[in-house]
């Protein structure tokens, strides 16, 4: 499979959401990485069509979707940023709703909630009402709505905002096992969620591609200007003023801080391994 995006270009009014956005993408998780307005929600509605592209085309296996009407929307997934749930309704008769919705067979309806609770491990959730689940389970209970038609591309808006530490790992063990037959474009500011599952990342900033490649590929444009440097209480703050850091820790008298810089900052510093935390600072903060 190949999901091409063919020079998008959305304009609101005078500004750009998206400027010229080119990337081609296959099976396996893409992490969607960029601060709050980057355009990752408008990417997303384009994608799966609920809002036109000023300009530009996106090509599923080399056809255009916009000739593929159901046919394309019918191997697609989706999570929404604040997805609205029934609470009133058990978890099973939720499910069997959005059967309808995207015109599952009735034949099929049984086995497809069994294929997908068990997937998303709410098996046990299965007559529960919705409006009791925790904040986890119900965003499982999202992704199990999104995988019922079986799609081959899953798309996740923030799909972790809000989870506890525990969930978060669940998710993200749930979406690497989901990717093994699908391309799952997962949006996020969250660095950590798509940092070990991602085969690549795409960073955007301001509508345009900034950055896009494995996460290996991206640490390597910071190799040599990740550093780890001690200072005393006082040289805190001109340091935070003069350096991108990325963190700072109390130590027992002195504090130590994680810069990104070209030049290896004065005083006691040493090399670093780079993360994408890193990298993601190293394109935002300067
Ligand atoms: N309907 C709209 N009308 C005008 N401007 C919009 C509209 N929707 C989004 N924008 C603007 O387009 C830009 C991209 O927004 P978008 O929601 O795609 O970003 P995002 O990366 O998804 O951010 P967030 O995580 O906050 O949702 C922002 O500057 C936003 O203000």
């Amino acid at each position: 499979m190949e999901l091409k995006f063919d020079q998008i270009k959305k304009l609101y009014g005078k500004q750009a959401a998206l400027d010229n956005f080119n990337a081609t993408l296959s099976e396996g998780v893409y992490g969607l990485l960029g601060h709050n307005g980057a355009g990752k929600t408008t990417l997303i509605s384009i994608l799966i069509g609920i809002l036109e592209a000023t300009d530009g085309r996106i090509l599923l296996d080399g056809i255009d979707v916009k000739h593929m009407g159901t046919r394309y929307l019918d191997r697609i997934g989706y999570l929404p940023q604040y997805p609205l749930f029934y609470k009133n309704f058990r978890t099973d008769e939720f499910l069997k709703y959005m059967c309808a919705l995207k015109g599952i067979p009735k034949r099929q309806v049984n086995s497809r909630l069994e294929e997908v609770l068990e997937l998303v491990n709410l098996t046990d959730a299965y007559k529960k009402k919705v409006g009791a689940l925790s904040g986890g389970m119900r965003q499982r209970l999202g992704i199990a709505q999104a995988i019922l038609n079986r799609p081959d591309i899953l798309v996740l808006d923030e799909p972790t905002a809000g989870l506890d530490p525990g969930e978060r790992i669940r998710f993200r063990n749930i979406i690497s096992r989901l990717s093994r037959d699908k391309l799952v474009l997962l949006a996020t500011h969250i660095v950590p969620d798509v940092e070990y599952i991602a085969k690549e990342i795409l960073i955007l900033n301001k509508g345009k591609l900034v950055m896009q490649g494995s996460p290996e590929q991206l640490e390597k444009s910071v190799e040599g200007k990740v550093w780890d440097i001690i200072v005393g209480e006082v040289e805190v703050e001109e340091t935070v003023e003069r350096y991108q850091v990325r963190n700072v820790k109390r130590l027992d008298r002195e504090f130590s801080l994680r810069i990104v810089s070209d030049e290896a900052p004065p005083g006691r510093s040493k090399q670093a391994q780079p993360s994408l935390e890193d990298v993601f600072l190293s394109i935002f903060e300067k």
